[in-house]
């Protein structure tokens, strides 16, 4: 972890209701430049729900949601998530365009194009082939597909990345690698990262701090350590006991 102390992303009493599911209540929250988050909780605890209130895919009811000391409801939509890296389960690249046009789309967009090379170093850093700019996406593994993801969300050159169930739809041995690819780019880019996930295996292992949300609230806000070690409240400790009784079963078959 490289923290500045700065606070990159803060969260104050934001509130978001949908008819009369409270999917995210009261959230007040501080993250330092730096940090990895991971939020975890039950489904429809109201994670992608305040994620996406950075991004203003969502717009809170109530409260303020800063990034970089600018409330975003201020800042011109373009702008804002220009400087947001997104990375959603789905991926959503577009299938009529080559691996290199889905990377720069989005500097395409704001009018700012990516040459060649850069988009050869986009590759390289998810540790794709270069070669694989002119494929198109229905010519890639699940597992490809996401690292062109991750391309395409740090081709603006975010200095934050939001992560919702990136990993979610791949194989085990792919989401591993995949993830610590994830935490190297996180360090390396000097990024400061919030993931959604519903695997507090990968949330302990992947983060700096692990927010539980239950019922649009953040019941628990810990470190991973912390949290193994037994704190974080019931709803924390019912997700742990998961990674724990696993490592127990496999430490028996060991014996
Ligand atoms: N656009 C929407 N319209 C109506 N209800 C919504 C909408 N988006 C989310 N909700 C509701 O808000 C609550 C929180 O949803 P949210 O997607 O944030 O939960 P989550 O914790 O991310 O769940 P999951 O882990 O299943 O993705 C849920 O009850 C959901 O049904």
């Amino acid at each position: 972890m490289s923290e500045s102390g700065e606070t990159a992303l803060s969260f104050e009493g934001v509130c978001k209701q949908f008819g009369s599911v409270r999917a995210v209540e009261s959230v007040t929250l501080a993250i330092p430049s730096g940090q990895f988050v991971a939020l975890v909780g039950a489904s429809g605890s109201g994670k992608s729900t305040l994620l996406k209130t950075v991004n203003r895919l969502v717009d809170p009811d109530a409260g303020h949601v800063v990034l970089q000391r600018r409330e975003v409801a201020s800042v011109p939509l373009a702008r804002l998530r220009r400087s947001i890296g997104y990375v959603f389960q789905s991926v959503g690249l577009f299938p009529h365009m080559t691996v290199a046009e889905n990377i720069g789309i989005g500097p395409r967009i704001a009018g700012e194009p990516v040459d060649a090379a850069r988009i050869s170093a986009l590759l390289e850093l998810v540790d794709l082939d270069p070669g694989m700019s002119t494929r198109m996406p229905d010519e890639l593994s699940g597992g490809q597909r996401q690292r062109v993801g991750v391309a395409r969300a740090l081709a603006s050159e975010p200095s934050i990345l939001l992560m919702d169930e990136p990993f979610g739809a791949l194989d085990p041995v792919t989401r591993d690698a995949l993830g610590e690819r994830v935490l190297d780019l996180h360090r390396r880019l000097g990024l400061t990262t919030v993931m959604v996930t519903h695997d507090m295996t990968e949330a302990l292992l992947l983060a700096d701090r692990v927010l539980v949300m239950e019922a649009g609230r953040i019941v628990a806000d810990q470190t991973p350590s912390a949290l193994v070690a037994g704190a974080g409240g019931a709803a924390a400790q019912a997700l742990v006991a998961v990674p724990r009784h696993q490592a127990q079963r496999l430490a028996e078959l060991s014996q």
